[in-house]
Order: structure tokens, then C-alpha cells, then sequence
């Protein structure tokens, strides 16, 4: 046997008017929304005539504050007040022909009315001919339907709603005034709202936007003081958006602050001109967060709620459309205004960086655009691949500080890639356009320079190994460029631990330096730092011939100091002591050279 679903009506218009749309304001939409739908309506069946639509309040001592709301569009007979208002999910727009110029199309709307008051008066006249009709719906799912007095009342629509002592705030002036202007600043046809006393033309001037949208590029600057007033904005740039897919017509500001990817952005988006919602992120590619977007769009399908849009095809089609455009935007910057590009990446670089590293084509857009720190300056991705054949980079800060002393003078230039998403961003670059990439560290670059036949150097290696041996470092002899660095300290991760171990028990108290001590003694085997000393350097040459040995001793140890200091390693005290004592030492040598100099 079959059965009939039945309905609790009031449960259902429960659901329906407290629980679908995230806000009682919403009723002014949905009411502007019927108020529009029923002009179109009108206009089709008519041609021509002076639409109006006017909300009007009032208040007086000692009542609760009443809305009517009146609309000079098509009107309904007592037949679709039954069909139509009286049938929840009915809708006599879905059933038109002429469906896709309506802007509702569920049947629910009206009752979105529930939400600020307890019950929806209804007087309307239809086009159609027919006496007019007064309708009147309670919260509890029932109404009542009056024929009334053909007393010469214009075609239209009047909707009245009494506040509850709770819903008051809405029928507040400034609010109803601002919701309307909110929902209808681009609505085609005139909006009015007044209490008797006050009065306003809420829609009366179009917001520029969308005439530099539609092509009047001219009004770039009026774009950007609109920005400013009314959205607080101060916009880098502002990129027209058009298409084809849905009906888009728009504009995308350009953010002046670094966002976060990922955080809600804030867009207004209209849907027939009539404003959906502010969240809608599902409009545009995720990457889109440099921009906030004020657009239109005509052919896109909302959810019921009209607080979103549907993810179907066409969304995607007008999703890629919206995301070429801004694409568009970035390439032609590229183009024609480098400088403004680089800006635009270095304000955002993170989240653009974060998105590249996930999204192939938006990277192959920026991917020779990234600026990184190399050991030959600073330089565009692409500068550095035209330049060198292989990519070579260095994830240790410290590493990269030594490297960058000798590397250039060998022909190359390492990337420091220590920062969050280099070291992706530089194995995309490499797999993508087909790159040697290499990870270079300091030890095994270190290797690569030219070691000097021992023959004749262990007793000096010995000497010099014996001016350091307090301080852990070894000592070799190489050739290597540039001949002007006379010598190369190399300190690996773990003795780089080591000396800021060091360096911070020298400050501690009993109990740290204990643990710290524990700490380090992990470490002890790698303790052996590498010091380089550069034959090709005349000094190094010289030094070869010094046989006093404490001179000898004292060359040494300020050679290590000084490769040091150019390494940007942390000075321990045995570091310091060894400079001052040497400073000493020189100056000592270099009055006494003096005085022997004015003797003879
Ligand atoms: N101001 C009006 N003038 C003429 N007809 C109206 C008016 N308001 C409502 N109606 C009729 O009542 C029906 C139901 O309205 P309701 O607002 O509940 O839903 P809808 O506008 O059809 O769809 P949606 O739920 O998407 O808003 C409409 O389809 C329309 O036929």
C-alpha cells in the first residue's frame, strides 16, 4: 500500500525560517528579492513601466514597530496565493519560462519573514485583472485568504510584518535602510525607504566598479576611492574580471597587506545583482587571496539559503574563468611592470609560495620570478638558471656563509634555501624545467678544493696544528680561490652545536652548565673544526718561512680568527682571548718594527 508523507507544518517552517539562513536579516533580502522577481515578471508581460520598490516603517509609542513592503510588480490572484504563497517549496518562478531571470526558484523564501515576526500579511493585486486579496499566515502553518473590495488599490504587493519584542533592532531605520542598501546597491530598479521622516533612495548612485568592469577603464582612480570609503581598502591595483562562464562582471582589489592562505577572505558577490554573501571563497581559485573581489555574476545557481553557490560544472567553468584572469593579471605584470610584480610577491610572498609549491601551473607562472639570497647576490630564479647549469643551494644558514666565501671565485653561486618553502620550490624548479639541482654542504665543498702535495708541509701543518690545539681545529693546507681569502674555517652542524654550547655555559649557572656539559659530551667526536689555509695567498706563503715560534704561533691563531670572524661563526671567549692577546701582540711587533725603524 502507498502512503503519503506527512507534513508537521510547523516544524517545517521552523526548520525553514529559523533554521536555514545563518541570519534574521536575511528577510529583507528574501522580501527585495520577491520585490524584484515580480517587476521582472511584470516587465515581461507589459513591456515598459516605472518600477518601484519602497519599504516603509512605522513606528509609534507604545506599538511594536510595523514594515510594510510594497512592490508595483505582477501581482498575484487569489488562485497562486493558494498555489504559490501558500505552498511551502511552490514555486511559480522554477515553472516559468522564463526561470533564469528570476532570482528566487524554491518556493521558501517568504518565509525567512517567520523569523522577525509572527505573522505575514499579505495584500496584492495581480496584473492579470481579478479583485485584489489579502492573505495572512501564522507561524503555526495556517492562514486565512479575503477577497477585498475593488476600491481602485494599484497592481503590486504589499508585505506587513509586525516585530516581535525580540526582532525590534531589524525595524530599526538605519538597519532596514542599511540592509537594503547592502543587498540592492546594484539592483536595476529604485529603492526606497522612509519612516515618515526620513527618507532615502538607497540604490540612487551606482558604485563605480561596475562600469570600469563593463569597460569604462577610465574610472580606475573612482574604483580605488570607492575602495578606500566605503571598504576601508587602501588597494594596490584593481584587475577588471569578465566572462562568459556565469555572466561574471567584476573587479579584483588588489590587497596592500600580507593575508594568510587559507583565511576567509571577504568578497561581495551579486547573483542577478542582488548581493549573495560575503563569504563565498568557493568562487574563486584558493590562490585568489592577494585580492578581495566585488563581482556580478548572472548565471550561476544559488544554494537555498542564497548564502552560496552550487559546485557544479558551471561554478567550476567560472572558478577557471576567474583564476585565468587573475593569472592574466600576474603574467601581464610580468610583462609590462616587473617592479609592481615584485612587490606583489614580496607582500604575499608566503602564501603565494605555500600555493606554488602545491599548484604546477601557478608556479610555472611565478617560477622564475622567486628571489632568493645566492652567494652572487640576490637574483630571480630565472637570472640564476640563465647563468648557472646547475642549481646549487645550501639549507644551513651557517653553511651558506661559508660556502658564499669561496664558491664564486670557482664559478658558481649557491642559493641559500633556508627558508620555509625554498627547498620545494628549488625541486620543482629543478624537475619542471629539467635541472641539476645539488644539496651542498661546507664539509664536502671543502673537499673540492685543491689539497697541496704534503711533501715538505707536515712539519709546518704540525707547527700550525700545535698553535691551535687548545681550540679544537685542524689545520690544512690548500690552494684555492679567491687567492685574497688567506684562509677558510669549516664547521660542521654538530661543532657548530658545540661552540654555542660552549658559548652559553659560559653564562650559565651551575645546575645548566651541568646539563649542557651532558649535551655536549654527545658531541665530542666531531669536535675537530677544519681550518684551510690558503696557499695561494701571500701571507700563507710567507708564513711558510717564519721560524720564531711564537710568531709563528701567534700568524696562526690570528689567521684562525680572522677566517672566524668572515665565517660569522660565534666567538667563544678562547675566540676573543686569542684576538685581544694577538691585537697585542701586533701592535707590540709593529711599535718595536717602528722604533728599530727610527734607531736606524
Ligand atoms: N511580492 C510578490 N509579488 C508576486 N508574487 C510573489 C511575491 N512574493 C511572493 N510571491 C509568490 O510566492 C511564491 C513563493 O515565494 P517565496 O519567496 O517563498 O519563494 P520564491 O521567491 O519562489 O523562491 P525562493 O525560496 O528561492 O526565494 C513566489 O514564487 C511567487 O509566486
Amino acid at each position: 500500500m502507498e502512503h503519503a508523507f506527512k507534513v508537521d507544518l510547523r516544524g517545517m517552517i521552523d526548520l525553514l525560517s529559523n533554521h536555514l539562513y545563518s541570519d534574521p536579516s536575511v528577510f529583507v533580502r528574501e522580501l527585495l528579492q520577491n520585490g524584484v522577481d515580480a517587476i521582472t515578471a511584470r516587465r515581461a508581460r507589459e513591456g515598459a513601466f516605472e518600477p518601484a520598490i519602497l519599504a516603509r516603517l512605522h513606528r509609534r509609542e507604545g506599538e511594536l514597530p510595523l514594515l510594510e513592503f510594497r512592490d508595483n510588480g505582477v501581482g498575484l490572484t487569489e488562485a497562486e496565493v493558494h498555489e504559490f504563497l501558500a505552498t511551502i517549496g511552490r514555486s511559480s518562478k522554477r515553472i516559468s519560462e522564463a526561470r533564469d531571470t528570476f532570482l528566487g526558484q524554491f518556493g521558501i523564501g517568504l518565509l525567512s519573514c517567520f523569523m522577525v515576526s509572527g505573522e505575514i500579511e499579505l495584500v496584492t493585486r495581480s496584473a492579470a485583472g481579478g479583485p485584489p486579496v489579502r492573505w495572512r499566515a501564522q507561524a503555526d502553518g495556517t492562514y486565512t485568504l479575503e477577497v477585498l473590495e475593488d476600491d481602485g488599490l494599484d497592481i503590486g504587493t504589499t508585505v506587513r510584518l509586525r516585530a516581535r519584542e525580540d526582532t525590534d533592532f531589524y525595524f530599526e531605520y538605519g538597519e532596514l535602510r542599511d540592509a537594503l542598501a547592502n543587498y540592492g546597491r546594484i539592483l536595476p530598479f529604485p529603492i526606497h525607504v522612509t519612516d515618515g521622516e526620513q527618507y532615502d533612495h538607497v540604490n540612487a548612485v551606482l558604485p563605480p566598479w561596475l562600469a570600469f568592469a563593463a569597460g569604462d577603464e577610465g574610472r580606475r582612480e573612482e574604483v580605488l576611492a570607492y575602495a578606500r570609503a566605503e571598504l576601508n581598502v587602501e588597494a594596490l591595483d584593481v584587475i577588471p574580471l569578465r566572462g562568459e562562464e556565469g555572466g561574471l562582471l567584476g573587479v579584483a582589489l588588489v590587497l596592500p597587506y600580507a593575508t594568510q592562505r587559507g583565511s576567509r577572505q571577504w568578497h561581495s558577490v551579486y547573483l542577478k545583482r542582488m548581493l549573495l554573501g560575503s563569504d563565498l571563497s568557493n568562487l574563486l581559485p584558493e590562490w585568489a587571496f592577494f585580492v578581495r573581489c566585488l563581482l556580478n555574476v548572472e548565471r550561476l545557481h544559488p544554494t537555498a539559503s542564497r548564502e552560496a553557490f552550487y559546485e557544479d560544472d558551471a561554478l567550476k567553468a567560472a572558478r577557471e574563468a576567474l583564476g585565468a584572469q587573475l593569472r592574466g593579471y600576474i603574467e601581464g605584470l610580468a610583462a609590462r611592470d616587473p617592479g609592481r610584480l615584485e612587490a606583489l610577491i614580496a607582500l604575499h610572498h608566503l602564501p603565494i609560495k605555500a600555493l606554488a609549491t602545491e599548484d604546477d601551473d601557478f608556479f610555472r607562472l611565478l617560477a622564475h620570478e622567486f628571489t632568493f639570497e645566492t652567494s652572487t647576490g640576490r637574483m630571480k630564479l630565472g637570472e640564476y638558471a640563465a647563468r648557472f647549469p646547475v642549481l646549487r643551494m645550501v639549507t644551513n644558514l651557517d653553511q651558506f656563509r661559508q660556502i658564499a666565501q669561496v664558491a664564486s671565485a670557482y664559478g658558481h653561486s649557491v642559493i641559500n634555501a633556508v627558508y620555509t618553502y625554498d627547498v620545494p620550490l628549488l625541486r620543482k624548479y629543478a624537475s619542471l624545467f629539467g635541472r641539476e639541482l645539488e644539496e651542498v654542504d661546507a664539509q664536502t665543498y671543502a673537499l673540492s678544493l685543491e689539497d697541496v702535495a704534503a711533501g715538505g708541509l707536515e712539519d709546518f701543518t704540525a707547527r700550525a696544528n700545535a698553535a691551535l690545539a687548545t681550540l679544537g681545529c685542524e689545520v690544512s693546507v690548500k690552494r684555492f680561490e679567491p687567492a685574497e681569502l688567506p684562509a677558510l674555517l669549516i664547521v660542521t652542524n654538530e661543532q657548530r652545536l658545540l661552540g654555542d654550547i660552549e658559548a652559553a655555559r659560559e653564562v650559565a649557572d651551575e645546575l645548566f652548565a651541568e646539563f649542557l656539559d651532558d649535551y655536549a659530551a654527545e658531541y665530542e667526536l666531531v669536535r675537530v673544526a677544519r681550518l684551510h689555509l690558503n696557499l695561494n695567498h701571500p701571507l700563507v706563503q710567507d708564513l711558510l718561512h717564519v721560524r720564531d715560534e711564537a710568531v709563528f704561533a701567534r700568524l696562526v691563531q690570528m689567521l684562525y680568527v680572522q677566517a672566524h670572524l668572515l665565517g660569522h661563526h660565534p666567538m667563544r671567549s678562547e675566540e676573543l682571548a686569542l684576538l685581544s692577546g694577538g691585537l697585542s701582540d701586533m701592535m707590540r711587533w709593529g711599535l718595536r718594527a717602528a722604533h728599530l725603524g727610527a734607531l736606524n
